[in-house]
């Protein structure tokens, strides 16, 4: 008898061990079914079902009155907070924002809340660290897809601690060149927003983000240009594509001159042509596009002695002119910079207000991350400095959405980048022949009218 007992005890605690290991495994193993079938469902119900708690604590309720009845006057704390003195009586109640049944993401889940009168967004926003907490989920983000309404995105674990590989690139301009926490792609996409600032502490990613950048336009029909500041070392190794390479100051300002002149040469053909820009014009036409990446970008701003004064006015001055006009002209700029702050002059600052793309890595000065995120939502500055040394390559980004998100670029190694770059040499049109003025002055007006009538 007792020996029966001992072995159904057995037999049941084998059957919970495996089940136990079961679960590990799938958990470990498929992550994503897991979620889906066991971990969501429970943690659904669990959401729901505390809900008043959570919004309670984190200052999300409002108070309404409500009537209320009860059989046992005065022994009934109804609402937590009021004594009820009679059976039948009106009270203030701490009403919760109504919840939609949350929803399951491919790292969490989102709902939709609908706000209370008097509340916005931002209330949510700010509330979003002790939500997390609540939950005991990674980070909490909070969007607003119409008035009235915010989503609450819940990521179970940080999604950018690994990230696949680079997908190649589909689109002219465009490439895909890591993963939004959201877990959607990560793309830098020149035609919609033509000019980048990618600011970062040293090693926290910049060059890698701008290896990748390198591995998805190599085989695009674009001609790249390197400023490479630090004396050529990040960028000589990807000569093979590169049209033209300056490596000082003083070779910055003639190349920059060919490139104010290029764009001079391109608004012409775009003005004969009855073009507001170079995708107006026919293909036959169509100059090819320029993207410029300019690593160390201080370098081109910082003062040694006054002597440099001209120079640097002059590189200042062409470098905005790009940002300015480049656009419809087929230039676009990726400007890499550990520093960007407004200590290193004007021009900074008015190139800073060309960048519509942002990227900001993990930086060492709040005013680094101020300058490349300034006009986006605070809370993108603070999780800018919350940025961790082990995470190399996670940044915040500025979408083309107007939105602002923690993303990690995919790793691509020097050594894919020049593969890259040696692989798809032959691509590379050669800087006398993208400046030497045939888009322009010497098309006649009859071969103009013969090409855009064809
Ligand atoms: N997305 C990523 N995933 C994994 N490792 C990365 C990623 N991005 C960068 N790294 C690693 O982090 C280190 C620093 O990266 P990187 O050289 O791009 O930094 P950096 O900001 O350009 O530094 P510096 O300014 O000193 O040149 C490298 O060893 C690189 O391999």
């Amino acid at each position: 008898m007792r020996n029966d007992l001992l072995l159904r005890l057995l037999d049941a605690f084998v059957v919970v061990a495996v089940a136990v290991a079961g679960l590990w495994a799938w958990r470990r193993w498929h992550y994503r079914s897991f979620w889906l079938v066991a971990g969501y469902p429970l943690m659904a119900v669990s959401v729901r079902t505390t809900w008043r708690k959570v919004a309670l604590g984190c200052g999300l309720t409002k108070k309404r009155h409500r009537w209320w009845f009860t059989l046992v006057p005065n022994a009934v704390a109804s609402t937590g907070m009021v004594k009820v003195r009679r059976r039948f009586q009106r009270i203030a109640v701490d009403t919760k924002p109504w919840m939609w049944l949350p929803r399951p993401t491919r790292y969490g889940w989102r709902v939709t809340v609908h706000l209370l009168e008097g509340q916005i967004p931002d209330d949510y926003a700010q509330a979003a660290e002790q939500l997390a907490h609540s939950w005991r989920v990674h980070a909490v983000r909070v969007s607003s897809p119409r008035p009235g309404r915010v989503v609450l995105a819940a990521t179970m674990r940080d999604p950018l601690v690994r990230v696949d590989e680079i997908p190649p690139s589909s689109e002219l301009l465009k490439v895909t060149v890591g993963r939004l926490e959201t877990g959607k792609p990560w793309e830098i996409d020149f035609r919609t927003v033509p000019h980048w600032l990618n600011a970062g502490a040293t090693q926290s990613g910049k060059s890698n983000l701008a290896n990748a950048l390198i591995v998805g336009l190599a085989p695009q029909p674009v001609a790249l240009v390197g400023f490479d500041l630090k004396g050529g070392v990040e960028f000589t190794p990807y000569a093979p594509r590169l049209s033209a390479l300056a490596t000082s100051r003083a070779e910055s300002v003639g190349l920059l001159d060919d490139l104010v002149a290029l764009m001079a040469d391109r608004m012409g053909l775009c003005r004969q042509a009855s073009a507001r820009n170079i995708w107006q014009l026919p293909p036959a036409l169509r100059p090819v596009p320029v993207v410029v990446l300019v690593d160390e970008l201080a370098e081109l701003y910082l003062m040694a002695d006054k002597s440099e004064k001209d120079e640097i006015a002059k590189t200042s001055t062409a470098l905005l002119r790009v940002a300015q006009l480049g656009r419809a002209f087929g230039i676009y700029l990726f400007c890499c910079g550990q520093r960007i702050g407004s200590d290193l002059g004007p021009g900074v600052t008015a190139l800073r207000a060309q960048c519509s793309g942002r990227i900001c890595h993990r930086v060492n000065d709040p005013e680094t991350a101020t300058m490349t995120l300034g006009d986006l939502d605070p809370a993108a500055l603070v999780s800018a400095r919350a940025i961790p040394a082990e995470t190399p390559g996670v940044a915040i980004v500025a979408g083309q959405d107007g939105q602002w998100y923690r993303a990690r670029s995919f790793y691509v190694s020097e050594h894919a980048a020049e593969h890259a770059a040696r692989m798809y040499a032959d691509l590379t049109p050669s800087w006398e022949e993208i400046t030497s003025g045939t888009q322009g002055s010497e098309i006649t007006e009859a071969d103009l009218t013969e090409l855009i009538d064809a």
